[in-house]
């Protein structure tokens, strides 16, 4: 045996990081039990004072602890990713030989081609087939859900176009493999030789000529999706004409999968779509490993699957390994990114955090799975087939691949035909019934109890005790495009937290279904995620109480002179400033900390309220689970605004009335509360409130330019200031009959 061998990765505990963590933990934990303290006095005191019973008086009050509660319980579940904070480092040279390797299919997502560009989604196909892998272990496979024939056309294109993009990017050694990106980026690193020069002109043409032939498809082909037809398996190599232009280089399997879809039977969105081809996959590759890429996400750096390796092939690693998941990045981030549109918190704070207790959550995209994590197969071990096919579905050519029986059909690469019997198994598996009566989306494969799948797939495999491992590479792996209109992040937020909040109003809640199947911190990551959509309670609750008792003159905060007023004014400031420690250490800046602020309480009365409503309906079956994919398409004046950093509120009615309400609602307590306090009544008592106040207009000061001062198309529709103005009276108007003057 060799001893010296030396490690395939490594991990570093931030320990900077984590002592600073723990201490603020511990400090501001201390002041939100002053904080507790204060209310439960104050409402003993309340209640031992007969003037103090009536019921107009303590329903705010205990609204506002209520609230505050809450916001404690969310702040506790906060702190698990704070715990360890590690960071990752890998040795991919100390990998062995190429043909030691083992094989990985990739698998890309596509659902619509007019809101995901064909010519994007085959960048991102042409650049997963670019990986720096051999070639005759990487196998591509785009799942049309869409089932439309340009994305079939497409994809021969792009692999007609691969032939010469491969050779050229391995002859050059090109570090950025996603042509369309490598043609408009200015950083031209590769030398300047006479020949290369030549082989970029020539390769660029062709680059250009393949845009052509897409856009022809389009123009020429329906673009129509449809939700009813059968499946469709193509392996694209046999497909496309086979003139051997370079003759001798091997190019990847590329698989284009549309699975059968009929409107009465479930789908199940993209985790159906996942599941079908991990069936299909397993019968032409089956590959221990799985990349998985939304459609927009194309490699940035073809290192990535080396990277994963050196996790997967340590040979020190648990055997419970199951996944490497890359942060999410995007190419169309702007230095005003304010709508946190790169979901910063998340990428950059979190999951290292995460990291540290047990591994990051799968996100979707951009994560080195092994298969047999997914097939769940530890506990099934002397299964008699009867049992398999309950797993596994009706197909016993399906389950010997999955356990492994029979070799990789690696006879489909080598030109041969597909046997008939092979292409019929494979429809079979790619058929909406097949699923019936198995585990598939409950104990096998990605799970379909929620539509954040990735979330709940992977909180599935953390609980069945398998561990997942979080790289941040200096240069991002793989880049996609992010949501950077209003409109389209909140549709997408609401559809997140819709899916979170069916995990944490289930059975699976993460601090009940956690801890006895993983550690508690890791619980409380989970927990974490799942719950903070709960955060609209607080939120709305601090957005009208206090200014309706403000405009009062009813006092609900420690007095300037009290000594309780320290601990409220030391949490404000201890939460704001380690938040803004986390922005600065991400690389950002203060802005970028108001972004956020703003975001967060948009996003608390809109898409966390409207998650909540969505979940709630859905379980008494008043309305269905849906899975609207993102826009990708680009619109150019949509796009000017992202980048000028000016927001744009063409938004539904639905989005922007709860936003507008309380702003002008806290508009019109701060001035006419900012008129009593000039009249020099009680500003001791009442300072805290017109601070709430004060700060919410400035923090959304954006919204109010939005809805008073712009004339450009970005601006606030009339309708909705007029409808929000008549909320907010209503409010107020509560207000002034419920609440007794305190003056
Ligand atoms: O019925 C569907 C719906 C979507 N998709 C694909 O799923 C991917 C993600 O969809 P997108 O519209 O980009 O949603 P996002 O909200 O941006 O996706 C994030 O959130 C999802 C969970 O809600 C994860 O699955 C994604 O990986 C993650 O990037 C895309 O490639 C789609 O083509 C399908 O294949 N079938
Ligand atoms: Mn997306």
């Amino acid at each position: 045996m060799e001893t010296s061998v030396l490690p395939l990765n490594l991990c570093h505990v931030q320990k900077k990081l984590l002592i600073l963590n723990r201490f603020y933990m511990f400090i501001h934990s201390s002041a939100l039990l002053a904080l507790i303290h204060y209310r439960v006095f104050g409402l003993r005191e309340m209640m031992a004072k007969n003037e103090g019973m009536r019921l107009n008086v303590l329903v705010p009050y205990v609204l506002v602890f209520a609230a505050e509660l809450m916001l404690c319980f969310l702040w506790l579940v906060n702190q698990g990713y704070r715990w360890r904070p590690v960071s990752r480092e890998v040795f991919p040279e100390r990998l062995p030989e190429d043909d030691k390797l083992p094989a990985i299919d990739v698998f890309i997502c596509t659902a619509d081609p007019s809101k995901e560009p064909s010519v994007e989604v085959m960048n991102t196909v042409i650049s997963a087939m670019a990986l720096d892998y051999p070639p005759e272990k990487l196998n591509v496979y785009l799942s049309d859900d869409g089932g439309s024939a340009v994305t079939l056309k497409a994809m021969i294109e792009a692999w007609k176009f691969a032939r010469f993009w491969l050779p050229f990017c391995r002859k050059y050694g090109i570090k950025n493999r996603c042509p369309e990106a490598y043609f408009s980026s200015l950083d031209d690193d590769e030398s300047n030789r006479i020949e290369f020069t030549s082989d970029k002109e020539k390769i660029e043409k062709q680059y250009e000529k393949f845009k052509e032939r897409v856009e022809w498809i389009k123009e020429n082909t329906s673009m129509a999706t449809s939700k009813d037809h059968p499946a469709r398996v193509e392996v694209i190599n046999l497909m496309a004409d086979s003139d051997p232009v370079d003759a001798g280089e091997t190019m990847p399997l590329a698989v284009y999968v549309s699975r059968e879809k009929n409107p009465s039977h479930p789908h199940h969105f993209k985790a159906g779509a996942l599941n079908t081809l991990i069936r299909v996959s397993g019968m032409l590759s089956n590959s221990p490993y799985v990349l998985v890429l939304d459609c927009d996400m194309y490699c940035s750096n073809p290192s990535s699957a080396r990277q994963a390796m050196c996790f997967h092939l340590d040979p020190n690693k648990s055997p419970q390994l199951a996944w490497v998941q890359f942060p999410q990045k995007f190419h169309n981030i702007s230095d005003k990114d304010i709508y946190d549109s790169q979901i910063r918190f998340a990428f950059k704070t979190y999951w290292p955090g995460k990291d540290g207790v047990g591994g990051p959550t799968i996100s979707g995209t951009g994560f080195y799975l092994a298969r047999e994590a997914l097939y769940g197969l530890a506990n099934a071990n002397d299964a008699d087939l009867g049992e398999l096919r309950k797993m596994f579905g009706p197909s016993p050519e399906f389950i010997r691949t999955a356990l492994r029986e029979n070799s990789s059909n690696n006879h489909v690469r080598n030109g041969e035909k597909l046997s008939t019997s092979l292409l019929q198994e494979t429809q079979l598996l790619a058929s909406c019934t097949f699923e019936k009566n198995s585990q598939w989306g409950k104990e096998v494969g990605f799970r379909y109890f929620s539509v954040v799948e990735d979330y709940f797939t992977g909180f599935s495999l953390h609980c069945k005790g398998h561990i997942s491992v979080y790289f941040q590479p200096s240069k991002p792996a793989f880049l996609g495009s992010a949501t950077t209109n209003l409109s389209e992040f909140l549709v997408q937020n609401t559809r997140w937290c819709t899916g979170l909040i069916e995990v944490a109003l289930s059975k699976y809640s993460p601090l009940f279904y956690g801890p006895p199947r993983m550690s508690f911190l890791q619980s409380l990551c989970y927990a974490d995620l799942a719950y903070f959509p709960f955060f609209w309670l607080p939120y709305w609750c601090l957005a009208i109480v206090p200014q309706l008792c403000l405009i009062r003159g009813i006092s609900l905060y420690p007095a300037i002179s009290s000594p309780y007023f320290i601990p409220f004014v030391f949490i404000f400031i201890s939460a704001n400033l380690k938040h803004l420690q986390e922005v600065i250490s991400s690389g950002l800046t203060i802005k970028s900390w108001i972004y956020e602020q703003r975001m967060w309480m948009i996003k608390s009365v809109t898409c966390y309220t409207y998650g909540t409503i969505n979940t709630i309906m859905e379980k008494f079956g008043m309305k269905e689970a849906s899975f609207l994919p993102t826009n990708k398409a680009d619109d150019e004046a949509q796009i000017k605004l992202y980048q000028s950093g000016v927001y744009d509120f063409r938004v539904a009615t639905m989005f922007m009335a709860p936003i507008c309400t309380l702003i002008i609602l806290n508009l019109a307590s701060l001035f006419l509360g900012g008129v009593e306090i000039f009249r020099g009544r009680n500003f001791d008592a009442m300072a805290v409130q017109a601070f709430i106040s004060m700060f919410i207009v400035t923090v959304q000061y954006p919204v109010i330019e939005g809805m008073f001062f712009r004339k450009d198309i970005g601006r606030v529709q009339q309708s909705a200031i007029v409808l929000s103005a008549s909320l907010a009276l209503a409010i107020l108007a509560l207000g002034a009959i419920l609440l007794p003057s305190g003056f």
